[in-house]
């Protein structure tokens, strides 16, 4: 057994946060933050500009010191056991820099040599899972943004590590280039059974790919929330139903258990209400029971942004 095994913290989680600040001239730039990144997750590290998104993604990548707190990865502290806990994490802070008169391949196989990785078959695999099959024999320099961006996660992932970090990785895509990201992201996550941190100012990127959000303003934690597919059936959900009579579903949705009734407005035939998402069938059964007959239901989606923005006190953010 290596001494290392003998010192790892007992965790599900691939990464834990613990209390770390970042303190620069007296300023708290990172304040006492923490939070846990679970295995396979896809976390979003969400915040208005100058929260200190970077600050914390440069302390987990061990490229500045903490001042305070500690990072554990995959059980290892960073404070103590440094080799072991980074050796775990993938990560593309700034843009990562390749040699432009090489090819895609050239580079992957020059890194390899540079970090004495040896495993065969590997850049195969990771040049799948980034979809640049295509493109390793051009040369760098006629790659796209999106295409860099793509070899550098290809590049983070050669060691197989447990945790992904990419810093604002849509940052100058362009609508295309974004989606195929966010298509990637998810592929990564699930192929290699990794987890992801996404850093990023827009809560609607974080929203579409994201399982958890962590939301921090000047350093500090704000909240972490649910998202999307990983939303649990014990939370609360806003839907707005179009329907034929208000008056009629206002009544199931006054009698119904559960059921808050939001806004009634007859003139457009529509009703918002709030619930657990496990009373939704209950509540769909229970209209088609009184006979109102229910032409679209839709989750209001509008209620996460009015989260984001009571969170971090209607600061702007997109
Ligand atoms: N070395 C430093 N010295 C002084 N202030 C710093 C230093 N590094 C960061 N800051 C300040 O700390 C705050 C957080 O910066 P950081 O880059 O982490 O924010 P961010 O959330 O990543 O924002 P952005 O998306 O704009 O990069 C900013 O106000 C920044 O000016």
């Amino acid at each position: 057994m290596n001494q290392e095994t003998t010192v790892q913290h007992h965790s599900a989680a691939v990464l834990q946060m613990k209390g770390v600040s970042k303190i620069i001239k007296g300023k708290a730039i990172v304040d006492k933050l923490s939070f846990e990144i679970r295995k396979g997750e896809i976390v979003g590290l969400l915040g208005p500009n100058g929260a200190g998104k970077t600050t914390t993604i440069r302390m987990m990548t061990g490229l500045i010191k903490m001042s305070e707190g500690d990072v554990i990865v995959n059980g290892y502290s960073m404070r103590e056991h440094f080799n072991s806990a980074i050796a775990h994490i993938g990560a593309i802070i700034e843009n990562p820099e390749f040699y432009p008169y090489m090819t895609g391949l050239e580079n992957l196989r020059q890194y390899q040599r540079m970090t004495d990785q040896l495993e065969p078959g590997r850049i195969d695999e990771v040049v799948r899972l980034v979809g640049l099959q295509d493109a390793m024999n051009k040369k760098v320099k006629a790659y796209s943004l999106g295409m860099r961006q793509r070899l550098g996660i290809a590049q983070a992932l050669l060691h197989r590590p447990k945790l992904l970090i990419l810093d604002e990785p849509t940052n100058g895509l362009d609508p295309a280039g974004i989606r195929e990201m966010r298509e990637y992201m998810r592929t990564i996550a699930e192929v290699e059974g990794i987890s992801i941190l996404i850093s990023s100012h827009m809560l609607a990127e974080i929203e579409q790919i994201c399982h958890r959000a962590v939301v921090i303003q000047n350093g500090r934690l704000i909240t972490v929330s649910e998202l999307g597919t990983a939303r649990r059936t014990d939370e609360h959900v806003i839907l707005t139903l179009r329907v034929d009579s208000v008056e009629a579903a206002v009544v199931v949705a006054e009698q119904q258990e559960g059921v808050e009734l939001m806004e009634a407005e007859p003139e457009i035939r529509q009703i918002r209400v709030k619930m657990m998402d496990s009373r939704v069938p209950d509540f769909v059964k229970a209209l088609g029971a009184r006979g109102v007959g229910l032409y679209r239901i839709s989750e209001d989606k509008q209620s996460l942004e009015e989260e984001f923005l009571k969170w971090t006190g209607g600061n702007q953010i997109a």
